[in-house]
């Protein structure tokens, strides 16, 4: 499902956060989000989930505005895994991957084995099927991070929203995640600190103070000039000789 955001207003205490912020994600594309500390990342995907209201522009789900539907309506097409997401204590795993399932349930269309299956599911694809029992308060960090992803996944979304998930993940499970993400068949906007591993995204959009400064194909928008005056570093490019891809090697600018 198509993404669309038309110039994207939002200000903290009469101070712009967002400005004029206007991007469309095709249909299963994976947009990277990229920039700097406070430079509006959160606050531009909150924007788009629908979790903070625009001061200006609006947001369209596959071409319908995003203000004009209802919460239920809007967690049948799109689901967040925010930052630091907290869930309440004394729950399973598996309870909180369920709730995932709760947009799509009603008096008619009570839990079943499909929901049983869609929720085993996602377990198995962040490889959490081992810990459903567990109570949430017991996880690490990173186990938490994954069984956030399982909710978001058993949501069954169209549009999948991600703020930085592979915060707190090892590096196995940072590029498993990576990989199922770009694999997913939905649109997906993706926040990312690490801009090797943005490269794999189709396409990166670059926030700085608080506006998208370029919005392209990595291999044109990470350029020596962007990174210098974006994030203030200086960068050379190597090339890995087991893929031929291109891996950027940062240094500090003195
Ligand atoms: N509710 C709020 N009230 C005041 N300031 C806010 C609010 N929300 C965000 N900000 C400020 O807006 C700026 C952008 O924040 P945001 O979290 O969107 O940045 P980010 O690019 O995601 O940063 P990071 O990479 O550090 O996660 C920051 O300076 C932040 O302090």
């Amino acid at each position: 499902m198509r993404l669309r955001a038309e110039n994207l207003g939002w200000s903290a205490r009469g101070v712009p956060i967002v400005r004029g912020v206007g991007l469309e994600v095709a249909a299963g594309e994976t947009l990277g989000l990229i920039g700097p500390n406070g430079s509006g990342k959160s606050t531009l995907l909150r924007l788009l989930s629908g979790v903070l209201k625009p001061e200006a522009g609006e947001v369209l789900l596959g071409g319908e505005p995003l203000a004009r539907m209802s919460r239920r309506q809007v967690a049948r097409r799109l689901a967040v895994v925010e930052q630091q997401a907290e869930t309440a204590d004394r729950i399973t795993v598996r309870d909180a991957v369920e709730l995932g399932r709760t947009p799509w349930l009603s008096a008619l269309r009570p839990w079943s084995a499909a929901d049983d299956a869609i929720v085993a599911e996602a377990l198995a694809v962040v490889e959490m099927s081992g810990l459903a029992e567990r109570d949430w308060a017991t996880l690490s960090g990173g186990e938490r991070q994954r069984a956030h992803i399982a909710r978001a996944l058993a949501q069954r979304p169209r549009i999948l929203l991600l703020d930085e998930p592979t915060n707190h993940l090892d590096i196995h499970h940072q590029l498993s995640i990576l990989r199922l993400v770009a694999e997913l068949p939905v649109t997906t906007v993706i926040a990312l600190h690490d801009l090797n591993q943005a490269m794999g995204c189709d396409r990166l959009g670059v926030m700085h103070h608080g506006r998208l400064v370029a919005l392209g194909a990595p291999g044109e928008v990470l350029t020596t000039e962007l990174l210098r005056d974006v994030f203030g570093v200086r960068a050379s490019f190597l090339t890995d000789p087991a893929d031929g891809a291109r891996i950027i090697r940062f240094h500090a600018v003195s």
